[in-house]
C-alpha cells in the first residue's frame, strides 16, 4: 500500500508544499532541521513512525510529548508540521497524514543542511494512541548503560552499524547542559580544554536551565562526518557519544565513518529509509488527522 508517489493523484503538490514550508521555516529558524530530526527519531522509536509524538495531552490523557525526555523537543519542529499541515489542508483537505508530513519534512531538512537525500515511502496513517507512560526505557538516554542503548536499537531490528550511522545525526543540533554536566567531571575521555570550555559554558546551570551547547563543535550546523572525527579526539559531547568510540562493539564503525563521509552518507540514508517505515500504520489502523496535535 505504501508508495513513493502515494499522493500523485490525491495531492499532486504534496512534495512541493513540504519543500516550500521547510525552506521558509529553516531559513527563519535554523535550529529547525536538528529539532525535527530528533522529533522524528523519538516518534519512530516509540511504536513506529505514526505521529504519536505530535499529539498534545488532554484532560484524559498524558501524551508522549509530556514525558520528561520529550520536554526538550523544540517547538520549532512542531510549528513546522503545523504550518505544512495548514497549507496541505487548503490544497487537498483530509488527505495527507501528519506522519507522512514529518517523514518527508525530515528528509528535506537533512538534505538542506548538507546531508544525504533519500527516498521516503508514503501512505502512513496517524495513530490514535500516545501515552507518556510508554516512553521510559524506549528512548536512549546518554547516561544509560551502553548495552541498554544497544538493546533499544537491536530489539527494533537495527544493526550496530545502523545504530552508529543514525547516531551521526548528532553532527547537527545542540544539547542542554543537564544532559552532560555531571559526566563532565567524572570522565577522563574528554579533551581537557574542551571539558574546561564546557564547564565554563554550563557555569550558570542549573540557575539557567536553557543553557545548551552544540553537539558537534566543529561544524554544528552542517550535516557531515565531523561528529565521528571528533569522537576519537575526546570532542564528543554526551556520554553516549563517547561510548560509541570507547566500546569495541561500535568503535570500528565510528572509525570507518570518520574516514569516509560518502560511506557515512550512504549508510545514514539507508538507515533513515529503514527507520522511516518502522512500525508504521496503514489504512484503518490509523487515521488522517485533521490537526496534527489532536485525534479526530
Ligand atoms: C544513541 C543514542 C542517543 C542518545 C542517548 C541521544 C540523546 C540525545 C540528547 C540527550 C540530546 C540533547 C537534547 C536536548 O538537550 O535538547 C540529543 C539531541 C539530538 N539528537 Fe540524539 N540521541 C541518540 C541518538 C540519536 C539518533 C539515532 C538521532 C536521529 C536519527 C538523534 C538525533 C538528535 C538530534 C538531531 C539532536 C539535536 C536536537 C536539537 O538540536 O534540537 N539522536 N540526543
Ligand atoms: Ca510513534
Ligand atoms: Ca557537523
Amino acid at each position: 500500500q505504501l508508495a513513493y508517489d502515494y499522493y500523485a493523484k490525491s495531492c499532486p503538490r504534496f512534495e512541493e508544499i513540504i519543500q516550500e514550508t521547510v525552506t521558509n521555516k529553516q531559513i527563519t529558524s535554523p535550529t529547525t532541521a536538528a529539532g525535527t530530526l530528533r522529533v522524528f527519531f523519538h516518534d519512530c522509536m516509540l511504536n513506529g513512525c505514526d505521529a504519536s509524538v505530535l499529539l498534545s495531552s488532554t484532560a484524559f490523557n498524558s501524551a508522549e510529548r509530556d514525558a520528561d525526555i520529550n520536554l526538550s523537543l523544540p517547538g520549532d519542529a512542531f510549528d513546522l508540521v503545523t504550518r505544512a499541515k495548514a497549507a496541505l489542508e487548503l490544497a487537498c483537505p483530509n488527505t495527507v497524514s501528519c506522519s507522512d508530513i514529518l517523514a518527508l519534512a525530515t528528509r528535506d531538512l537533512v538534505s538542506m543542511v548538507g546531508g544525504p537525500y533519500y527516498k521516503v515511502l508514503l501512505g502512513r496513517t496517524d495513530y490514535r494512541i500516545s501515552k507518556s507512560s510508554n516512553v521510559e526505557g524506549n528512548l536512549p538516554r546518554p547516561t544509560m548503560d551502553f548495552s541498554k542503548i544497544i538493546q533499544i536499537f537491536t530489539s527494533r531490528g537495527f544493526t550496530l552499524q545502523e545504530m552508529v550511522a543514525l547516531s551521526g545525526a548528532h553532527t547537527i543540533g545542540f544539547s542542554h547542559c543537564k544532559e552532560f554536566k555531571s559526566f563532565l567531571y567524572n570522565d577522563t575521555h574528554y579533551n581537557q580544554r574542551f571539558a574546561q570550555a564546557l564547564q565554563h559554558a554550563c557555569e550558570n546551570y542549573p540557575k539557567d536551565q536553557t543553557l545548551s551547547v552544540f553537539n558537534d563543535i566543529m561544524t554544528p550546523n552542517v550535516f557531515d562526518n565531523k561528529y565521528f572525527q571528533n569522537l576519537p579526539k575526546g570532542l564528543g559531547l554526551l556520554e553516549s557519544d563517547h561510548n560509541l568510540y570507547d566500546d569495541p562493539r561500535t568503535r570500528p564503525f565510528v572509525e570507518m565513518y570518520a574516514n569516509d563521509q560518502n560511506k557515512f552518507f550512504q549508510d545514514f540514508a539507508k538507515a533513515m529509509e529503514k527507520l522511516s517505515v518502522y512500525g508504521i500504520k496503514t489504512g484503518r489502523r490509523g487515521e488522517i488527522r485533521r490537526r496534527c496535535d489532536a485525534v479526530n
